[in-house]
């Protein structure tokens, strides 16, 4: 039974909402803010990305795919290039990398953070400077050092003392010396899930400023011949908006870097603040513009650095979500519509999607909130509260656990998800060998594959039993 007739919708189910989602006035209607800036409905309802008919797409490429608008990523790259413009911005290529994004970071003046030997071959592979590469990570191999000393990597930033030691005997058996940043904890605790929060105290990465192993491993650093000491480096976090995480942070990790200019004569060239700006998943978030986050953090640094009485180093932020968490959209076809009993008369509608969390983990590890709409059709049929689940066998496997959609939607109707860029298909899996979904980018009415629809045969070609 569809439970909510028009009217006896609040009644029914608006206890079972969270508080800030409200059914729409026209559930048809985008919510533009969630959306990368060239989607759009069309006159028949369809979702429309990049001049892209969402039912073209996926009849061309099948079904679920990522959705990259092309256009809108370099718009978002450029205007933290443009906002940021007195410091050195790095995509952080964790949130989603390929070689064609690669391409479009350099070609957009962007330089790129990536934290693994994988990260490191995609960007190579592209053509990236190594100049322009920053790597990091809490353990990073041998072969992993290796590579990115060897390539020429711009930066290096160390977390532990076993890296350090790791990196001085790599460099002098290679007559090289690594340039050196200092990952440390500013201990602040960032206003955001605890998985992804980095600068507080009990977690694995960097070095705590507050306990002095900071400033040891800056010094350690600085004494070693093999190494260069570029500055220091700081990220609080990710999916933050409240900048006053940011401001604590830099604060104290202006004070260090004063502190090693004082004590250890030493002006560290660079300072990096990390990533972190927050995006808009639902209409509860708000982010802040790059130009206005420039000018904040500007500030702050040209302040405290004053205020120490040092000169003002070379900034740089990383920024991943911001960039491409708003420029792609999943797009999923509906397998089966059920309406579930709840207590109290209420039920819920549970809308089975041909992904899940093999495609998007973040609902199910972060509890994140997704939003999403009716993709291939207009619908004049009341809202209903639907909660848009994966083919997965796990009873957490949720896409959207809240929304409203057209309580018409039925098997065969596509779904898109917005804001599904950073930390989607990077963080996708083969989990019950559900082969990984296309991205596709769209741009001016044309698509372009980027990375093609992972196969059976793909997953197979693993499995060594599978040839007899
Ligand atoms: C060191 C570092 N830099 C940058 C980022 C990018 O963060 P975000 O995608 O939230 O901007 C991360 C991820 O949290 C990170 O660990
Ligand atoms: N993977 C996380 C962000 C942490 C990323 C890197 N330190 C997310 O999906 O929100």
């Amino acid at each position: 039974m569809r439970a909510h007739e028009a009217g006896t919708l609040h009644a029914d189910i608006g206890h079972r909402a969270p508080p800030w989602l409200r059914a729409p006035g026209n559930a048809n209607d985008l919510v533009t803010q969630l959306w990368s800036t060239n989607s759009k409905k069309n006159a028949e309802g369809a979702l429309e990305v990049g001049g892209v008919d969402v039912r073209d797409l996926l009849a061309e490429h099948g079904s679920p795919a990522y959705v990259l608008d092309e256009a809108d990523f370099r718009a978002r790259a450029r205007a933290f290039k443009e906002g940021f413009k007195d410091f050195d911005v790095y995509y952080a290529g964790k949130a989603f990398l390929c070689t064609t994004v690669v391409r479009w970071v350099m070609e957009e003046g962007l330089n790129l953070d990536i934290c693994s030997g994988g990260e490191l071959a995609v960007a190579l592979r592209a053509g990236a400077d190594p100049a322009r590469l920053g790597f990091h990570g809490n353990n990073k191999s041998v072969s992993e050092l290796t590579r990115a000393l060897e390539a020429g990597v711009g930066r290096i930033i160390v977390d532990s003392h076993d890296e350090i030691s790791r990196l001085i005997e790599l460099a002098a058996e290679r007559d090289l010396v690594a340039p050196v940043m200092v990952r440390v904890t500013a201990g602040v605790e960032a206003h955001t899930h605890e998985y992804i929060a980095t600068a507080h105290e009990d977690q694995k990465f960097g070095f705590s400023i507050t306990s002095g192993a900071a400033y040891e491993a800056v010094a350690r650093v600085n004494e070693s011949p093999e190494l260069r000491l570029l500055g220091l480096h700081s990220h609080i976090g990710s999916q933050i908006f409240d900048s006053s995480g940011f401001e604590v942070a830099a604060r104290r990790v202006i004070a260090l870097h004063a502190r090693v200019s004082e004590e250890l004569g030493v002006d560290m060239p660079e300072l990096d603040l990390g990533g972190g700006f927050g995006i808009a998943y639902t209409t509860q978030d708000d982010p802040a513009d790059p130009a206005q986050l420039a000018t904040e953090m500007g500030k702050i640094v040209e302040h405290e650095c004053r205020a120490f009485g040092v000169d003002v180093p070379k900034v740089s932020i990383e920024p991943g979500r911001a960039i491409v968490g708003p420029a792609m959209c999943t797009v999923y076809s509906v397998g089966t519509v059920k309406d579930v009993a709840l207590d109290a008369g209420a039920s819920r509608t549970y809308v089975s999607v041909d992904g899940g969390m093999s495609d998007n983990i973040r609902t199910a590890l972060y509890d994140a909130d997704y939003s999403c709409t009716l993709a291939n059709r207009h619908s004049d049929a009341e809202p209903t509260l639907a909660r848009v689940v994966g083919k997965h066998c796990e009873s957490g496997d949720i896409v959207v656990k809240d929304e409203f959609l057209p309580s018409d939607v039925k098997p065969g109707d596509l779904v898109a998800v917005p804001g599904t860029g950073a930390y989607c298909r990077s963080m996708a899996s083969n989990y019950n060998h559900v082969p990984r979904p296309p991205v596709i980018a769209v741009k001016d009415g044309q698509t372009r594959v980027v990375i093609r629809r992972e196969t059976e045969d793909d997953m197979l070609i693993l499995d060594m039993g599978a040839a007899q």
